[in-house]
């Protein structure tokens, strides 16, 4: 039979035994302290009757929950730029490599499937703000006091909280990780007031380098991942919790570290020619930045005009961005060119080429990084890449410059005459490199689940 027992006596026991020095006064950890205040009736609003009551359906609730079972993790993204989902599959996939089926992933982007504008528009409205990147910085700076950003967010999430709460709980996630900066305070906003904080754990994984925005950093997550020092000390600062946060690096999708390259047959399996140096050419996922003219420039800057032939190849990835692509591919070219659109496996191409030219993304960053290549940053969006820049030169993995035209004279150096530095920036960019971040990062989350299932049986011990 299941014995109704005091509440406050129940958390106590439970917290004392899980947390083996927790005294009431000076727990760390915001989270289990708000649950302390809300379990301990703190804020007067509840009968003891009716607490008694929410006990007994909380433990019945606790108890289903302890059962050994698959659980469901719920990753919420959205497609703005293509670096969160890159970063959502690799966490999708390292939780498979580590633990099996112990745990089913879901990828979604809430906003886009539940709710309207403008939330269900973020790709869109964020797409037109970059291109317009005055606009985008005013929005970036302009939404950075606290007050601005959760006073608009909190009044979306009244807004939309019907459906955010449907779009959630269809689910029914044992785990949320937050990859975007817009979906830390609207989630946890519905959970606490549907009670669900207590039951399911919630984490933010950041996927900036440097200068991200501060709607990542909310101080009602059970875990915030932050790729780099810098971005933990900004999390500090913001006053989240030394419990609270873990640095392990940007999580990368496995294929690239577990994939052994052999440059050779990955050229020949990619239709590339075996004995050109290699430069590969991006924009993120939508191809953004002066890739257009920075092809041109390399165009020329490659081709030995006195000998009349290449020193190098050149291969494009234009991502989403169709136009681009035909643009390039209707132009004609002297060195050896390949133009693609969105590919699946870059950790292929990646692996085939010998430095990367991009747009300061931070999951392209992370990905050459890991592949060794040296990198040249030719653009990057204000605010949330502006930092990725001496993340990158300072530890003397690549260089920066906007111009077409030098970019493609350091390549051509590279390849030619600057062999030696093309060779110390690659060793520089593996020593950066956080190849295990991923693992490091499912690893921790499953350390969460197992406390919670630990605090779970003992409720169920205690509640007998
Ligand atoms: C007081 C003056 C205020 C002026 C405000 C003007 C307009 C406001 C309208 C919208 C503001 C949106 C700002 C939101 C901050 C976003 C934080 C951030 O870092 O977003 C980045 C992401 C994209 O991810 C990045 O992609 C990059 C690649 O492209 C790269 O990979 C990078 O690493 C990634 O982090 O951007 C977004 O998600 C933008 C979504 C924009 C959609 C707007 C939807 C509006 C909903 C909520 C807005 C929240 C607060 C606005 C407060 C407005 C108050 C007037
Ligand atoms: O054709 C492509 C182009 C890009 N990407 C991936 O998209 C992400 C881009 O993220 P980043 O943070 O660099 O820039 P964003 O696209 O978010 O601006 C990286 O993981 C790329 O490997 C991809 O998988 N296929």
């Amino acid at each position: 039979m299941m014995k109704v027992v005091s509440p406050d006596s129940i958390t106590e026991k439970v917290f004392r035994r899980v947390y083996s020095n927790f005294s009431f006064s000076t727990v760390e950890d915001d989270y289990n302290h708000s649950r302390l205040r809300s379990r301990s009736g703190d804020y007067g609003k509840e009968s003891l009757r009716k607490r008694g009551f929410e006990e007994k359906e909380e433990i019945m609730e606790m108890q289903q929950m302890g059962a050994e079972r698959i659980k469901t993790v719920l990753i919420l993204m959205s497609d703005t730029g293509g670096g969160h989902r890159a970063s959502a599959e690799a966490i999708r996939d390292a939780f498979k490599i580590e633990f099996g089926d112990d745990y089913r992933i879901i990828i979604k982007d809430v906003w886009k499937e539940y709710t309207g504008w403008p939330l269900n528009d973020m790709e869109r409205q964020y797409k037109f703000m970059v291109k317009h990147v005055g606009l985008w910085s005013v929005a970036f700076h302009g939404t950075s006091p606290k007050w601005i950003h959760r006073s608009y967010l909190s009044a979306l999430a009244a807004y939309y909280a019907k459906e955010i709460e449907t779009g959630l709980m269809e689910y029914k996630p044992d785990i949320i990780i937050s990859v975007h900066p817009m979906m830390q305070h609207i989630p946890l906003w519905v959970m606490k007031r549907q009670g669900l904080q207590k039951k399911v754990i919630f984490v933010t994984v950041i996927t900036d380098l440097n200068t991200c925005h501060r709607t990542w950093f909310h101080h009602g997550v059970s875990r915030c991942y932050c790729p780099s020092k810098e971005v933990a000390k900004r999390a500090l600062i913001d006053g989240l919790g030394d419990s609270q946060i873990r640095v392990f690096g940007l999580p990368v999708r496995p294929s690239f570290p577990r994939t052994i390259i052999y440059k050779d047959e990955l050229r020949k399996e990619l239709e590339i020619d075996s004995d050109l140096p290699a430069v590969l050419l991006m924009g993120g996922g939508e191809g953004m930045g002066p890739v257009q003219k920075t092809a041109q420039a390399l165009g020329e800057s490659l081709y030995n005009s006195k000998e009349k032939s290449p020193i190098g190849q050149l291969i494009i990835i234009c991502g989403r961005n169709k136009t681009l692509a035909s643009s390039l591919a209707s132009h004609e070219w002297k060195i050896p060119i390949k133009v693609r659109g969105f590919e699946t496996q870059m950790e292929k191409w990646m692996g085939a080429c010998d430095c990367i030219i991009t747009k300061a993304g931070p999951g392209t960053i992370a990905e050459a990084l890991i592949c060794g290549l040296p990198i040249i940053l030719n653009d990057y969006i204000p605010g949330q890449e502006k930092g990725n820049v001496p993340y990158v030169v300072e530890n003397g993995a690549g260089i920066f410059t906007r111009s077409p035209k030098e970019t493609a004279k350091i390549v051509a150096d590279w390849f030619s005459s600057n062999k030696e530095e093309l060779q110390k920036m690659s060793e520089n960019a593996l020593k950066l490199a956080q190849p295990e971040a991923v693992f490091d990062i499912v690893k921790d989350i499953h350390h969460l689940s197992q406390q919670q299932q630990q605090r779970i049986q003992l409720y169920n011990e205690l509640s007998y």
